[in-house]
C-alpha cells in the first residue's frame, strides 16, 4: 500500500465534494447518538444504510429502511457482507474505530472516524440546505461547534425563497438548454436572469403569475422554437414582455 494512504491525516488541504449516494451501500458502525445522526444523513441522501453495533439507540432501534445487525465489528464477517461505498466507525472504542479505519483503507473504501480525523478520508460538514440550495460549512476538524455556529447565520440569511427561487433557476436553464442552441445565447440569458430581483418578487409572493408570463413569453421566443437565430437573446422585446422593468 502508498505511504501516503495509511500516514495521519492532517487536513491541511480538504477537498470539497458533493456526493451522490442514491442506492450506494454504506455501513455505519456504533448505535449511539453520534451513530444516529450519521446514520440519518446518509438515509436522507438515499443511502442503503447498514448499521453493526452492539447496542441501538433507542432513535436507531425505531428507524426504518436500514439494516440493524446486532454484533460486534468483525472482519470476517464484514468480509462475507462484501463491498462497502463508505464506512463510518463511530463506536465509543477508539482502538476499534482506529481498527475500523484500517479495514477500510485496506479495501479502498472511504471511511469517516468519528474520535479521530486524523484516520479519517472524509468529514461531515455542517449544512444549510433550501432545496437545491446546498451551503456546507467545514472546520476540518478544528472545531465542529464553530462550523454549526456559522451554518446557523447561514440558516438566517438565507430564507426559504432559495429553494423556489433555485427551482424556477433550474427549470429555466434546462428548456434553455434544450432548445437554444446558440451558446453565446445561453449564457447571456442564463447571467442576465441572475441580475432580476427574483428573490424580491418571491418573497413579496408576486413571482407565481409572474413565472407563468415568462414562461409563456420564453415559448414565444423564436430561438425557442428553433425558428430563429439565437444571438440576440434575451432580446429587449422579450424583457418587454415578460413585464421586466430594469
Ligand atoms: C472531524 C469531524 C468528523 C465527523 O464526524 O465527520 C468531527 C469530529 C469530532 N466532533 C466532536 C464533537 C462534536 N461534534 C459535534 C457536532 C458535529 N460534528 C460534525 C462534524 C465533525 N465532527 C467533523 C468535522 C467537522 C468540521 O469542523 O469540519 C457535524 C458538523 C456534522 C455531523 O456530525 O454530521 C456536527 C454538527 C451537525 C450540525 O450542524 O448540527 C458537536 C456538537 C453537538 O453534538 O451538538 C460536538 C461536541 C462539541 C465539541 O466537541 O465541539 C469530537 C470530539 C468528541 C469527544 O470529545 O469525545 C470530534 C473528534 C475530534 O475532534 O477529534
Ligand atoms: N464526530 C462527532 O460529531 C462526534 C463524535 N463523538 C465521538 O463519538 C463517539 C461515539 O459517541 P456516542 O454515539 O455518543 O457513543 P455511545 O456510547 O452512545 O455509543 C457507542 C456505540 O458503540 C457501540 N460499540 C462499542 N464497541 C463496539 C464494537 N466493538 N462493535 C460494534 N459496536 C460497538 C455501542 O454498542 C454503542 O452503540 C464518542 O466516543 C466520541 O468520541 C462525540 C460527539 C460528536
Amino acid at each position: 500500500m502508498d505511504m501516503g494512504l495509511t500516514e495521519p491525516r492532517r487536513w491541511q488541504h480538504p477537498y470539497p465534494i458533493m456526493a451522490s449516494l442514491t442506492g450506494s451501500r454504506c455501513l455505519v458502525i456504533g448505535g449511539g447518538q453520534v451513530a444516529e445522526r450519521k446514520v440519518r444523513s446518509l438515509l436522507n441522501a438515499g443511502a442503503h444504510v447498514t448499521v453493526i453495533a452492539a447496542e441501538f439507540s433507542e432513535g436507531l432501534a425505531g428507524l426504518s429502511g436500514v439494516v440493524l445487525r446486532r454484533e460486534t465489528f468483525n472482519v470476517q464477517t464484514l468480509d462475507e457482507a462484501g463491498v462497502y461505498l463508505l464506512l463510518v466507525a463511530a463506536t465509543n472504542d477508539k482502538e476499534v474505530n482506529a481498527r475500523i479505519a484500517r479495514y477500510a483503507m485496506e479495501r479502498s473504501m472511504l471511511i469517516n472516524v468519528v474520535d479521530q480525523p486524523e484516520l479519517s478520508t472524509f468529514i461531515m460538514p455542517s449544512v444549510v440546505r433550501r432545496g437545491k440550495l446546498v451551503i456546507a460549512v467545514s472546520t476540518a476538524g478544528a472545531s465542529p461547534s464553530a462550523a454549526r455556529r456559522i451554518v446557523k447565520e447561514i440558516d438566517a440569511a438565507y430564507g426559504e425563497e432559495y429553494e423556489m427561487y433555485l427551482d424556477f433557476l433550474s427549470r429555466v436553464r434546462l428548456l434553455v438548454q434544450e432548445r437554444v442552441t446558440n451558446k453565446e445565447a445561453r449564457q447571456k440569458l442564463f447571467k442576465e436572469m441572475l441580475d432580476w430581483d427574483l428573490l424580491g418578487m418571491i418573497r413579496q409572493g408576486d413571482f407565481g403569475g409572474w413565472s407563468e408570463v415568462f414562461y409563456q413569453a420564453l415559448e414565444q421566443q423564436p430561438w425557442m422554437s428553433g425558428q430563429g437565430e439565437a444571438k440576440e437573446a434575451p432580446s429587449w422585446a422579450f424583457l418587454a414582455a415578460i413585464g421586466w422593468h430594469a
